[in-house]
């Protein structure tokens, strides 16, 4: 009889957990996501209708799979939002620039409207918006708890103390780094070009020297040690992008346990990897006096000073070993990636352009004559600046830039609920016609001559770098490497379009070419005996 009284309890206990399961699973997946979308609906905010739990993704990864252009096309148009973001061009016809769509059960308002976000902007303090919870987990992997993830007081005080590192004075200490980097890319072209190579995949060379070059300005370290860091990153990115079609659907990621469990993995490769590289850096250099002032040299001063390890961090508020890690990584990855794609698709530009080209030797020409390029020249490389600044237009490498409200946020006269996720689809605004003019789709570096914002109706409406105090830490690092390494590219080599490349921007993470970038260089033996 007990036994039978133990066996009811148990089943009943079984039941009753089951149940809890189930209503948890009902609420979390209908009932709470219908009621934002309530709520949202009465705000004033229309937008596809969802399907929960997954929301709009089925449609997106239909309309994403349908965008790819064939093979053999080739016709290169800068009008790439189609490809980029099929289901936002189709969803802004029916509901304009400012509209909510949900990625699972999580809501995004999708913005690309200027006016719309300078309200936002003026509706809240910095601190009253972060970045998406939703992406935290998924991302976990590549950037850990670093400055791109953390929002509030942690990120202000992780943004100072990261600011220094990026001053004049390192930035000058930098650009050797950089000239031997290129260098070596530059001789290696050449060398394959006259082993009777007709084209070159610049996208992966390019990568692989900026890869180089993070790895040594904010390292220290050599290639042959930042490599393996560079290619398990390249493969966690693949990994990531793999797994991230169902991010906000709840449990998405059991939808791919192995590409989860291997992006964990690499995940902790590169962790062990740089915690070498640190414990190295802090044998050699014990004392904070001799440490070098890179990035690097900042991030241990800071891990150091604070003695997190042992607990005193709320004392202090300085960095801990694992914080300093992840902050390792993010700088790895997004100190490399994004200006490497930024030169990739200038030499598009430029390759399609040969005028342009032309103008641009001709002021190296004017600025750095026949000798080496300093940090003192860079200021007077003005059109290559316009350059820079059209190509970040045409093809922002960051094509996005997320938020998430902290707080109720008053835009228009509605009000955005805390919680809402923040898409702001740069590939649309900066290609908008009633913002740009009729050329919006059209290379036109002379837009910047006179104006930063590249004649744009509205100051927020060019925005490769972000805005507000979030902004870029990395801006000034990128345009002293884009002009140096432009300047050299282009002193050495022509460039010119290979019948191989097909046009198909595409989005992991950052908007890169889907099928790299063969282009045709030729070297041109005005400049350099080097080649
Ligand atoms: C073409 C090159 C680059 C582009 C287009 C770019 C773009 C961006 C954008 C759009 C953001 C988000 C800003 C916001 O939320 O308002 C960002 C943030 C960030 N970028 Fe860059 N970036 C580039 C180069 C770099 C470089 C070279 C580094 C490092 C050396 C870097 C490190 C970072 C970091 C750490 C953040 C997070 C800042 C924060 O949340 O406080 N970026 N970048």
């Amino acid at each position: 009889m007990e036994n039978l009284n133990l066996g009811f309890a148990l089943a009943f206990a079984i039941g009753i957990s089951l149940l809890l399961v189930f209503l948890r699973i009902v609420l979390s997946c209908w009932i709470l996501p219908v009621l934002v979308r309530n709520e949202l609906t009465r705000n004033g905010f229309r937008g596809p209708k969802p399907r929960f739990p997954t929301g709009n993704v089925t449609e997106i990864g239909r309309l994403r799979a349908a965008s790819v252009p064939p093979a053999g096309s080739l016709k290169i148009s800068h009008d790439i939002h189609s490809i980029a973001f099929p289901h936002f061009h189709l969803w802004q016809m029916t509901y304009g620039k400012v509209f909510v769509y949900w990625l699972g059960t999580e809501p995004f308002l999708y913005v690309t409207d200027p006016k719309f976000l300078q309200e936002m902007s003026l509706g809240t303090k910095g601190r009253g918006w972060g970045k998406p919870n939703v992406f935290r987990k998924d991302r976990e992997p590549m950037f850990g708890s670093s400055l791109v993830m953390i929002d509030g007081d942690e990120w202000f005080h992780r943004r100072n103390i990261l600011t220094p590192a990026f001053s004049p004075s390192n930035m000058k200490d930098m650009i050797r780094p950089m000239i031997e980097s290129a260098d070596r890319m530059l001789s290696r072209w050449a060398a394959l070009i006259n082993s009777g190579l007709e084209e070159i995949d610049v996208e992966k060379e390019i990568t692989m020297t900026a890869g180089e070059i993070i790895a040594q300005s904010s390292f220290g370290i050599s290639p042959t040690y930042g490599r393996p860091v560079l290619e398990k990153l390249r493969a966690l990115q693949i990994t990531l992008f793999k797994t991230n079609r169902f991010v906000g659907v709840p449990y998405g990621t059991f939808m791919y346990p192995k590409q989860t469990l291997m992006a964990k993995r690499l995940g902790k490769e590169i962790d062990d990897l740089l915690m070498t590289l640190i414990e190295e850096r802090k044998r050699c250099h014990d004392d904070s006096v001799n440490m070098p002032k890179d990035l690097l040299g900042v991030l241990i001063r800071e891990n150091k000073q604070g003695d997190c390890t042992t607990g005193n961090r709320s004392r202090n508020k300085k960095l801990t070993t694992r914080e300093l890690v992840d902050e390792c990584k993010t700088f790895f990855f997004g100190g490399h990636e994004t200006t490497a794609l930024a030169l990739t698709w200038t030499l598009l530009l430029l390759a399609m352009h040969p005028e342009w080209q032309e103008q641009l030797r001709e002021e190296i020409t004017e600025v750095v004559g026949d000798g080496e390029i300093d940090e003192t020249m860079l200021p007077a490389l003005k059109k290559m600046g316009w350059v820079m600044n059209e190509v970040l237009r045409l093809y922002s490498p960051a094509p996005n830039v997320q938020r998430q409200a902290r707080e109720d946020i008053r835009a228009n006269r509605m009000t955005v609920p805390k919680g809402t996720n923040i898409w702001i689809d740069l590939v649309s605004m900066h290609r908008d016609r009633t913002l740009w003019g009729d050329d919006a789709n059209e290379f036109n570096p002379e837009r910047f001559k006179n104006d930063t914002c590249g004649g744009c109706k509205h100051r927020m409406g060019f925005l490769p770098f972000g805005f507000g105090g979030r902004m870029c830490i990395g801006r000034n690092f990128m345009v002293v490497e884009y002009k140096t390494l432009l300047t050299l590219i282009l002193s050495r080599f022509s460039v010119s379009l290979s019948p191989s490349y097909r046009q198909c921007p595409s989005i992991m993470l950052s908007l890169r070419p889907a099928f790299g970038m063969p282009l045709v260089l030729r070297p041109l033996y005005t400049r350099s005996s080097k080649i």
